[in-house]
Parts: C-alpha cells; structure tokens; sequence
C-alpha cells in the first residue's frame, strides 16, 4: 500500500526552480532515506511533505488523500515531523516538550490525559532519557534536545514519520541509537540522512537528489556505487558489500595525501 506518492512535483522560490519534477512512492512500512550533496534541495523536499511549502506543480497524496485537503489534526496523525529546531523562544520541561507531540490526540481545551503522560515518557524512555523530564529544554546539549524532538514526534505515534538530518549534533552512538529506534518502529519512515553508510545500513531504499532532480531511486545495494558518489561529491571511494550486515559499506579515497 503506497503511504506517501509525490508526483511531478516543481517547487521554486523567487523564480528560482529548486526542485524539478520529483516522482517518488513510498510504500507502508518502508525505511526510505534521502541523499545527496549540500544545497540538493533535500529539506526543501521535506518541506512541501510537510506543507511548509506549497509546490508550484504536481500534487503529494498521503495514504491517497491528497495533503491538502487533510485538515491539521488529521494531517498530525498520519505525519509526524522531526526537523531541526533553533528557533524555540520560550523554555519547557522536557516532558511538557515530549507531550506536545500528543495534540493530535486531543480534543479542544482537554488536558493532556495520564495516557498522554505515559506515552511520552514511554518514547523518552526510548531515546535514553528517561529521568530528564523535569529538565529544561533549553538547558540541554545538542544531542539531547534532539532526541527529546525525536521522542516528540514519536509520541505522536503517526502512521508516518519525515525526519530532516536526526542525527545531526549526535555522537556516533547516538547517530546509530536514533537510526534503531526508528527502524524498529512500526511506522513508515521517510529521512534525509548525510551519512552515506548510516543510509546503506538502515534503508530499505535510498532517493538520490543532485540539483532539485531526483536522479536515482532504489536498494543501497543498487544506489550506493563508487560511480555514484563520484557523481554527487565528486569523491573516489570502494564499496564493498559487508558480510556482517550485507549491505555496502563505503571507504571514501579522498583525492589529497591524508
Ligand atoms: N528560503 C530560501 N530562499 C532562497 N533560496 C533557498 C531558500 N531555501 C532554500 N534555498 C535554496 O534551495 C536550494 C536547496 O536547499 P535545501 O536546504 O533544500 O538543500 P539541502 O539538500 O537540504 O541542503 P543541505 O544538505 O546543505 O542541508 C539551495 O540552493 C538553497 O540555497
């Protein structure tokens, strides 16, 4: 069953064409990671699925519905969105952060339930926090506030979850803490992701962005090729295929004397 299909989409700001005629499905239960070089236009992507940006063409159906004809709380239960937060202006606890992810959830004016509160420390559980929720958010390093953000938007317990670089800030633990939670979710999961071997181990399939087109879709194994990341970073490397995991693992070979 097809969960998220972006058709023909064109998206431009200020006359400029950031993205050009993106054709992508996304089946229920798929791991799918994002990729390609900086300014590729891959948060801006993310942000048309996320109705921050309305596309100048094409249309995004989620679960067959096109996205906006879906109203916001429905839209809150079928998405949940993690993205990089740098702009929040007024401090919360940690698990008043957390339970913002049940509005959805919620009838108008209802306070948030004993329920709410379980599933929220559930997931902060889960994101190895569990004793911070009285901390204040403002107060925590890089890599907690994003894996509070994470157990936000977990909390929401959506059918699907778009996520803009979760690992960014995180320590290599943490990076491969964030990519199991998720995997072991039972939700289709849609994430831009720098780190080419973290995409191989983790996707079930990777799209590839290079300058607004979408340029290749499908396994690691077929996506993740010394030809291909020659062609987007413009770096040598080996790929070999790992017998511990069976997925490629790359060596970058950096063209200068190390
Ligand atoms: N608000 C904006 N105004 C003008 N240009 C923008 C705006 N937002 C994005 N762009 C441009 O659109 C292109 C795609 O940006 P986007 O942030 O989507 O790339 P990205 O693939 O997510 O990059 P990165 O890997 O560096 O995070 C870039 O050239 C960027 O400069």
């Amino acid at each position: 069953m097809t969960k998220l299909k972006v058709e023909h989409l064109d998206f431009s700001i200020d006359k400029t064409q950031i993205l050009k005629a993106i054709d992508l499905n996304i089946q229920k239960g798929e791991f799918v990671g994002l990729v390609g070089p900086n300014g590729c236009g891959k948060s801006t992507l993310l942000k048309n699925i996320y109705r921050i940006y309305q596309p100048d063409h094409g249309k995004i159906y989620l679960g067959g519905q096109l996205v906006d004809q879906v109203n916001d709380k429905a839209f809150a239960k079928k998405m949940a969105v993690m993205v990089q937060e740098n702009t929040v202006e007024f401090d919360l606890t940690v698990i008043d952060m957390v339970m913002l992810g049940r509005y959805a959830h919620k009838r108008l004016l209802q306070d948030s339930s004993e329920k709410d509160r379980a599933i929220a420390e559930k997931y902060l559980d889960e994101v190895g926090l569990k004793g911070y929720e009285e901390r204040s958010f403002l107060s925590l390093s890089g890599g907690e506030k994003q894996r509070v953000l994470l157990a936000r938007a977990l909390s929401q317990e959506a059918e699907l979850i778009v996520l803009d670089e979760p690992t960014n800030h995180l320590d290599i633990k943490y990076q491969y803490q964030i990519m199991n939670i998720l995997k072991r979710q039972d939700m289709t999961v849609f994430t831009s992701v720098h780190d080419l071997n973290i995409a191989a181990l983790y996707c079930d399939r990777i799209v590839v962005l290079k300058k607004g087109k979408l340029v290749k879709i499908g396994t690691p194994e077929e996506v993740i090729t010394p030809e291909m990341i020659r062609y987007l970073y413009g770096i040598d490397s080996e790929v070999h295929m790992s017998e511990t995991t069976g997925r490629p693992q790359i060596q970058f070979l950096p063209n200068f004397d190390l």
